[in-house]
């Protein structure tokens, strides 16, 4: 593992905090962005049975030498797969897809409140925790009622919630409510979709530092202790987007890029989002 902060989850397993995203590749792109992420120094991999890549992310880490305790990899459960049985299954797809014995991190991807099969989907990845088959079980775009849902008949407490967080849409009340409960926070769109990058502020103090806007946002979510994992296709942007350990952003900068907030939501509200994942 190269020399990179971690975060230590509440079951004691680190995380690398900066890790690489894949979303909307295919998977002989995700094979060779995620190729050329390992080679740039990345360790930690984010993917889901939903972006149908999994394949690629496998044969990526297969491809890069490294041996399989270097990398850290989630992946999360398709919406339509929720469900006790239906969970344990969709796993087993996702670590054949994903040629490992093991999962670092397996998150449910939305909480689906119309339905709520959360807590016997979570029952299921208790099952996968206890067997060793995940080193680690979490949430994705889970708001603080659904924690508070979840919670009441959890075994486990998520170790993980990711959602989306970028300056302009930072979800403050979500980030207080998982850490009040012991759960890290990960970003994701986590410069907006290369949106915020043109931000007066974001590309002042990227001339303040002689950096790119895209290795601002990444260090104000680093220096605020939030797992971040931003995706880029171009091979000169993944290098630049992990070259962000040789300068920090003062106090004042942190703030002002903490005053782009204005409930810019660029994904949909996870109370709304239902939709089964399923390609067909
Ligand atoms: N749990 C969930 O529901 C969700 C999880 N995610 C996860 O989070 C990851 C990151 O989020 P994502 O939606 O991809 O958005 P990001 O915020 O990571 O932005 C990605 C976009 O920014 C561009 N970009 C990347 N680096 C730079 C740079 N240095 N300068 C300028 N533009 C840049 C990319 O372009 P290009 O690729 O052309 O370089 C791409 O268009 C996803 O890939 C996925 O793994 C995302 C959404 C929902
Ligand atoms: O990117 C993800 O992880 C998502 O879950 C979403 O993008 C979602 O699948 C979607 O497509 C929203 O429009």
């Amino acid at each position: 593992m190269t020399d990179q902060p971690a975060i230590e989850l509440n079951n004691g397993v680190r995380i690398p905090q900066l890790g690489f995203g894949t979303f909307q590749v295919d998977s002989d792109e995700t094979q060779r962005i995620v190729e050329t992420a390992l080679e740039a120094g990345y360790r930690h991999i984010d993917t889901a049975a939903g972006y149908y890549n999994e394949d690629g992310v496998g044969a990526a880490l297969k491809a890069s030498g490294l041996a399989r305790d270097d990398v850290f990899l989630t992946t999360k459960l398709r919406n339509g797969d929720q469900g006790h049985d239906s969970a344990l299954a969709a796993f087993e797809a996702s670590r054949k897809a994903l040629d490992v014995d093991v999962v670092d991190l397996y998150l449910i991807h939305w909480p689906t409140p119309t339905r709520w099969l959360a807590p016997e989907t979570w029952r299921a990845f208790e099952k996968l925790l206890a067997d060793g088959a995940v080193r680690a079980i979490g949430v994705s775009n889970f708001l603080p009622h659904h924690l508070g849902r979840l919670l009441e008949t959890a075994g486990v407490t998520p170790a993980v919630n990711q959602f989306e967080i970028h300056p302009t849409h930072q979800q403050p009340a979500v980030q207080d409510a998982s850490r009040a409960a012991g759960i890290a926070v990960e970003a994701y769109a986590p410069i907006g979709k290369g949106e915020d990058l043109s931000e007066e502020a974001v590309e002042a103090i990227a001339q303040a530092h002689d950096v790119s806007p895209a290795q601002v946002v990444i260090r104000w979510h680093l220096q605020q202790g939030r797992i971040v994992i931003p995706k880029s296709a171009t091979p000169e942007r993944i290098r630049s987007n992990i070259d962000v350990f040789g300068f920090e952003l003062t106090t004042g900068q942190l703030d002002a890029l903490t005053g782009l907030e204005r409930a810019n939501r660029l994904f949909p509200n996870p109370d709304e989002f239902e939709a089964s994942q399923f390609r067909d």
